[in-house]
């Protein structure tokens, strides 16, 4: 971490394809940690930070710059952890670590079609899993010592993903706070 950041807690960011388990990982983490989770594709809509609607993908175009305008104070303090499906456009200083999340394709696939996903949307969020964009995108947006993919395939995943976050988050305190 920068010697000028002085948060007292870390920030943490989840990333990953759609389907992942971004959610449930951040949801169990906030709750056993009391960190804020904050679900960027929901909040955006409520913070009108979407600038339109992408027809071919059925998705809400996001207003990037609004968005991180509003999240900077946010992130000053630390005790966040950010869910969103892309990475690449935050400002490296806010994060501490950042996990991305893994699920073998064939899991990813089902997880999609029982949420409704079909066609094009369904096959690109399955090749952007077969080609790692999000690690990639990842490992390219940060410093990669930081970078940690967590296998998402199993409830036995993820479990010990949080338990590992959760450890993570103690040994940051140890050696961050004084
Ligand atoms: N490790 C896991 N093992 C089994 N099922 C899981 C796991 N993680 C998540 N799931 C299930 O997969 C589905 C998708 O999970 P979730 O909504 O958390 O993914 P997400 O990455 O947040 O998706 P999105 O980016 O679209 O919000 C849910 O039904 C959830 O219960």
């Amino acid at each position: 971490m920068s010697p000028a950041v002085t948060r007292t807690l870390p920030n943490i960011l989840i990333t990953g394809t759609p389907g992942t388990g971004k959610s449930s990982l951040s949801r169990d983490l906030a709750e056993r940690t009391g960190f804020e989770w904050l679900e960027l594709s929901k909040l955006a809509k409520d913070w009108s930070c979407l600038s339109g609607f992408d027809e071919e993908y059925q998705s809400s175009v996001l207003d990037e710059d609004k968005l991180l305008d509003t999240l900077e104070p946010k992130m000053t303090n630390g005790g966040k952890i950010i869910d969103y499906h892309g990475c690449d456009f935050f400002p490296e200083r806010w994060f501490d670590i950042v996990f991305v999340l893994r699920t073998d394709n064939t899991i990813l696939y089902d997880r999609l079609q029982e949420r409704g996903y079909t066609g094009k949307k369904l096959t690109e969020n399955i090749e952007c899993e077969i080609f790692q964009t999000l690690l990639e995108e990842a490992k390219s947006s940060y410093d990669e010592e930081i970078v940690h993919e967590l296998p998402s395939n199993s409830q036995a995943d993820a479990t010990s993903n949080a338990d590992r976050v959760v450890s993570w988050i103690e040994q940051w305190k140890k050696d961050n706070v004084k």
